[in-house]
């Protein structure tokens, strides 16, 4: 990659200006493709930094019920990876912010490694974040995306060790992704992760930025996690506000509200650290 990525600069210009990130996951194509551009405009315009947006899957093996539901709703509604990546151009055409794809490895695999980095950089792709990818297999997906401006976002646990952190922190780019909690995606009414010795054990080795993700739902736990780390992410949910809504207009206006919630929190931070 020439020069800092689109998502590196947006992390940076945040935390030069004292703020925290908010990033915000949506399953794409639930419900129907149309209504993901209407609510990923929504959620940016609320204030979301950064949009990852999840390619449904059948076998969704970090995902908890809400984004497996939304996922099997997704693929009957007809999702398919060359229709999301026609909606992240859609996408492009109404949000100026650094688009991140989430998929699992099977569909960009069959799809090919090189045409699918080609096709997602072609269509405004920023990042990708490949939850079911051992570290030791990123290279052929981490070379072709860097060769296309795009990060390969590496995901970390509290279980993580300290020898594979480090082979992690050398290769990453982007921002790293904590995960808060062993387990799925998903609310949960507590953290109980050690999230101070966690963030300062893999900042240890990379002055990359940090993202916290995994069981965040709202201002307050935004607020709390966002002590810790650069960014947060919400998913499960935004993608539960998206289900209990009957078309993706109000479902637009439902996320929005919670990433304008969670904005209003986090931004009560500001400057003070
Ligand atoms: O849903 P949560 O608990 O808010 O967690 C974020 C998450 O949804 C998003 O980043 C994500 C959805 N599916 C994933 C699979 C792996 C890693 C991350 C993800």
């Amino acid at each position: 990659m020439t020069g800092r990525s689109r998502i590196a600069k947006c992390l940076e210009n945040l935390r030069a200006a004292g703020k925290k990130g908010l990033i915000a996951f949506i399953t794409a194509g639930d419900p129907g493709l149309a209504g993901t551009v209407e609510i990923v405009r929504h959620v940016a315009e609320a204030g979301a930094d950064l949009i990852e947006l999840g390619i449904p899957f059948s076998d969704p093996i970090a995902d908890g019920p809400v984004i497996q539901m939304a996922s099997a709703r997704a693929l009957a509604a007809g999702a398919t990876l060359p229709g999301i990546l026609e909606a992240v151009r859609e996408i492009k055409k109404v949000c100026t912010k650094p688009l991140l794809l989430m998929g699992y490895y099977n569909p960009i695999y069959r799809f090919g490694i090189r045409q699918f980095a080609a096709a997602a950089s072609v269509a405004g792709v920023d990042g990708l974040i490949v939850p079911d990818l051992p570290y030791e297999e990123t290279r052929p997906l981490r070379e072709a995306a860097t060769e296309k401006g795009m990060d390969l976002i590496y995901l970390v646990a509290p279980v993580t060790p300290d020898r594979r952190l480090m082979k992690i922190a050398a290769e990453a780019s982007g921002f790293i992704y904590c995960i808060s909690v062993t387990g799925v995606t998903g609310a949960r009414r507590e953290i109980d992760t050690d999230l101070a010795a966690f963030t300062g054990r893999v900042r240890r080795y990379t002055a990359l930025p940090l993202a916290l993700g995994f069981g965040i739902s709202g201002p307050e736990q935004a607020l709390k996690a966002s002590a810790y780390c650069d960014a947060v992410v919400v998913g499960s949910a935004l993608v539960k506000a998206v289900a209990e809504c009957s078309d993706a207009a109000a479902a637009g206006l439902a996320a929005g509200q919670l990433v304008a919630r969670i904005r209003a929190a986090l931004d009560s931070l500001k400057g003070s650290f």
